[in-house]
């Protein structure tokens, strides 16, 4: 089964490799939306795959990184598209999340992405 928790965060961009003129050249802001995905077995005496706390604790030091502050600064976000952000989350969580098997980026109502892992 899969559990998830989400997070949002404030953060402003620029996209470096746009063609010229492109919106997302410019700087801009966006209030990020992220879920993190774990999946797993139902353990019988706890009734949960993990403690949802457990996924906040492990995002925290993610979040103070990235909340307020500017994406492109950020070592290995140099090109903060919402594909390579998946892919840096997914990075940076590391091991401190077994069963990690998801992570979605919502970057506005209407766009986003979702990543599986590295053979995406
Ligand atoms: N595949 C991707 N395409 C785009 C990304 C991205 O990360 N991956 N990012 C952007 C910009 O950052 C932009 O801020 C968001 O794009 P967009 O969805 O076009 O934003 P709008 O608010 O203009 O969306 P509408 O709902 O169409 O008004 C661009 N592309
Ligand atoms: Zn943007």
């Amino acid at each position: 089964m899969d559990v998830f928790k989400e997070f949002r965060f404030e953060a402003a961009h620029l996209l470096p490799n746009v063609p010229p003129g492109h919106k997302c050249g410019r700087l801009h802001g966006h209030s990020f939306r992220v879920e993190v995905h774990i999946r797993g077995p139902v353990d019988p005496a706890s009734g949960w795959v993990l403690d949802f706390a457990d996924i906040k604790q492990a995002f925290k030091p993610l979040y103070e990184r990235l909340d307020h502050h500017y994406l492109n600064e950020i070592p290995g976000l140099d090109n903060p598209t919402s594909e390579n952000l998946a892919r840096w989350i997914w990075r940076e969580l590391g091991d401190s999340l077994p069963g990690l098997s998801k992570i979605v980026v919502r970057e506005t109502c209407t766009s986003g992405c979702i990543y599986e892992g590295e053979s995406d």
